[in-house]
This record gives structure tokens, C-alpha cells and sequence, in this order.
């Protein structure tokens, strides 16, 4: 559909108005309690409103961003989906009535969006390897660049969570075996999340890779320590969304790998990775220890980096060195993940020796809360100033 100029001044008005209003969080229990007794008139209602309070909160971010960034070709092909999906979602506000087929286009049109936006990570990537291939990007712009996109990734999560969980409640896409359903999972969430099932499989996943690489790979040792409720053989468990940990896990256990099997090079024995289970009573903490030789404190920061201001491109001739610069944004983003539901993920590298990173995460799924970005006159004056 052409854009004429009246539209556009609507779609800007409209982008205003709904950017006025603040994301409303969503924790674990409420998605585990709304699933538990789903109501899809219920959740078109929420989502068609909420959808596009998110999506607009993080368009006038985009609109913020520094001019060169905007202009490269591959961060406005992302606006320009954003704005598309904007437009689309709205067309679900004008309709009173709330028919079958109103919910199944509903569906079908969340479905698309969240089709159009799956390469949005590696286009932003490439947005900005443009602006640094074609202008000299000074400290404020990486800052607003690291600001911008940390609160992008985590609006970004936080909308394809509430479209998988409508989808997978009501898509109807799943053929249910007959009789009691075998699906546990609450749309994408485990409410008994068996933790050394997910480390197992994002470890041997992981160790796939490095045995590719580097024909061998260390070990895993896995220890569980928790309050009252573990008894001596069974597994801590914990109301989460598993590909989320898995996500994080598999890149800290390639991290570690690398870290390790570049460090005690040809060795016939490389020391294992040790990964400790703790659950309290307000955190679940999964800590992985390798002895990987870890990097200097000066580093830290650059690890969560999704620009580098001095790496070098990887050229492939020394493919064999892989830098410490890589060009994944797989431990930003993994950091996202675990902050998402109110947890972190923390590197404490002691260099010379090895690293440890925790995953912490909220052993109660009622504080297990959404963390969202807000658009609000802070955000602008930080696109402005810098702080
Ligand atoms: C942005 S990203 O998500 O895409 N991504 C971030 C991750 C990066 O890859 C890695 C991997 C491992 C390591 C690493 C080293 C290491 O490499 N030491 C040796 C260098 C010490 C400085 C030395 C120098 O002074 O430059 C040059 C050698 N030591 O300890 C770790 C380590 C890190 C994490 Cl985070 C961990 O969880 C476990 C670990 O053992 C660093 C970087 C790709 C890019």
C-alpha cells in the first residue's frame, strides 16, 4: 500500500500517541496462569493494543538514532519493518467486532510480523559494520549505538515472547495427539524446567563445534547444591523458558572452549569445565568455571561490545586465530536474556588462570517480572547528550 503524505502525518501521529503509553510487564506466573486457562479473545484484546505500545516505544528510539546510523541502508530496511508491522497490527484496533476469523487473521498477521523481523539481528549487524566501513563513528556514537541497541534486543525479545505465546496457545498449528495432551510447556515456557537437561544439551552442542575445530574438547562436571527441596538424586528444576537458557548456555560453554583449547594448546588432558547448580531462595545460579587462561580486567568491556572500535576485520586468511573481537552478538544478547526475566549474567575473568560466569535467575516465577525499555523524555535526552 502506497504512502501518501496524509498518512504518513497520521502514522506519525499514531506513533506518538501510542508511544505515550508505558509497556506493561508481564511475569512468568501471570503467562504460566493466564496459559493454565487460556482465553484467546482475552489475549487479541491485550496484544493488539500491547503490540503496538511496544513496537512504537522503540521506533522513536530508532527515530533518535544518530543520523550516518540511520542512513545506512540496512538499519532503514529494519525501520521500515518496524513501521510496516506498525501499520499492519493497528488495523486490528479500527475492528469492534471480535469474530473467529477477526482472531485467525490476528494470528496469521502476528505470525508474518514475527517472519519479517527474524533477521533483524544480523541486518542490524551489518547497519553497523556500514557506518563504520563508510564514517569515523566517535565514543558518544558507540555509546548511543550500545544504549540503543541493548534496549532494541530486549524490546525485540520481549514482543516475539508475547507472539510465540499466543501462537503456540491458540495457532493451532501443533497437532495434539489424542487424549490428555503430552505438551507440558505453557507456550515456549517449562514450568518444571529440568536445568542439567538444558545444560547437557547446549554443551554437547557446543562441544560439536569445538571438536570440529579443534579436534577435542574439555570435559563437563556438573555439581547441584539446593536449599530444602533437592533430595540426594533428583534434578533442580525452575519455571523458565528454556530456549532462552539454552541460548545463554551455548554461548558461555563456546566461550569457555574456546578459552580453554586455545590456552593449554595441544595438551593430550585439557582441565574440564565446571558448572555448579545453586538454588536458594530468591536465585537460581548456574556458574561455569573453566580454567581457559581468562582475559585482563581491561577487556571486560569489550566482551559485551556489540561494535568494535579496533579489532580488525577477521581476515580469512588467519582464520586459524579467531580474535578476541568476534562479530557474533552472542554474549550481549545472552546477557539480554537472562536480564529479561530480572536475572544478569556476570563474567569475573582472573586472567592467567581462567573465568567464571554466572547465570542468575528468579526462582520465583512471581518475580520473574519482564524488564522493558520505556520511551520517555530520559531516553531522548540520553539520545541528545550522551547520559
Ligand atoms: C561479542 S560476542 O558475543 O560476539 N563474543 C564475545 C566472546 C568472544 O569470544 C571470546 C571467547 C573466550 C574469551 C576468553 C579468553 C581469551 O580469549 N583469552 C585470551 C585472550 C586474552 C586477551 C588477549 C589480549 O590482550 O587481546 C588476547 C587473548 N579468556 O577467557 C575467556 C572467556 C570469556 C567468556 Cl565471555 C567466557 O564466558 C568464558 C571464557 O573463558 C574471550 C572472547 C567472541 C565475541
Amino acid at each position: 500500500m502506497k504512502l501518501t503524505l496524509k498518512h504518513c502525518k497520521n502514522y506519525a501521529k499514531l506513533l506518538d500517541a501510542y508511544s505515550q503509553f508505558s509497556p506493561s510487564p508481564l511475569s512468568i506466573k501471570k503467562f504460566i496462569d493466564f496459559g493454565l486457562n487460556a482465553c484467546e479473545t482475552t489475549s487479541y484484546i491485550f496484544l493488539r493494543k500491547e503490540l503496538p505500545v511496544r513496537l512504537a516505544n522503540i521506533m522513536k528510539e530508532i527515530a533518535l538514532l544518530p543520523e550516518n546510523l540511520l542512513r545506512m541502508p540496512s538499519v532503514n530496511a529494519v525501520h521500515q519493518w518496524y513501521m510496516t508491522s506498525f501499520r499492519e497490527i493497528l488495523e486490528f484496533e479500527k475492528m469492534d467486532d471480535i469474530t473467529p476469523r477477526n482472531l485467525r487473521n490476528f494470528c496469521d498477521s502476528i505470525v508474518k510480523i514475527r517472519n519479517r523481523h527474524s533477521d533483524v539481528v544480523e541486518t542490524m549487524a551489518q547497519g553497523v559494520i556500514e557506518l563504520k566501513e563508510s564514517h569515523d563513528v566517535d565514543q558518544q556514537t558507540e555509546h548511543s549505538i550500545q544504549y540503543f541497541l541493548d534496549r532494541f534486543y530486549m524490546s525485540r525479545i520481549s514482543i516475539r515472547m508475547l507472539i510465540n505465546q499466543h501462537t503456540l496457545l491458540f495457532g493451532g498449528q501443533l497437532e495434539r495427539a489424542p487424549g490428555p495432551t503430552q505438551s507440558k510447556y505453557i507456550g515456549c515456557i517449562d514450568p518444571h524446567c529440568n536445568l542439567v537437561c538444558v545444560i547437557k544439551d547446549a554443551y554437547e552442542n557446543a562441544r560439536f563445534l569445538c571438536d570440529q575445530y579443534y579436534l577435542d574438547s574439555p570435559e563437563l562436571i556438573i555439581e547441584q547444591h539446593a536449599i530444602n527441596e533437592l533430595k540426594a538424586e533428583s534434578d533442580v528444576r525452575i519455571v523458565y523458558v528454556p530456549s532462552h537458557l539454552y541460548h545463554m548456555l551455548f554461548e558461555l560453554f563456546k566461550n569457555s572452549m574456546r578459552a580453554v583449547m586455545e590456552y593449554h594448546g595441544q595438551n593430550e588432558q585439557y582441565p574440564p569445565i565446571r558448572l555448579t547448580i545453586s538454588k536458594g531462595k530468591e536465585d537460581v545460579c548456574l556458574k561455569l568455571s573453566d580454567r581457559g587462561g581468562g582475559i585482563p580486567r581491561s577487556l571486560h568491556d569489550q566482551l559485551f561490545k556489540y561494535m568494535y572500535s579496533t579489532a580488525p576485520q577477521p581476515s580469512k586468511s588467519d582464520a586459524h586465530t579467531v580474535p578476541l573481537a568476534g562479530y557474533g552478538y552472542g554474549l550481549p544478547i545472552s546477557r539480554l536474556y537472562a536480564r529479561y526475566f530480572h536475572g544478569d549474567l556476570v563474567i569475573m575473568s582472573c586472567e592467567g588462570h581462567g573465568t567464571d560466569a554466572v547465570i542468575y535467575m528468579k526462582a520465583l516465577s512471581n518475580e520473574a517480572n519482564e524488564l522493558l525499555p520505556i520511551f520517555n523524555k530520559t531516553t531522548s535526552k540520553f539520545y541528545r547528550t550522551g547520559y
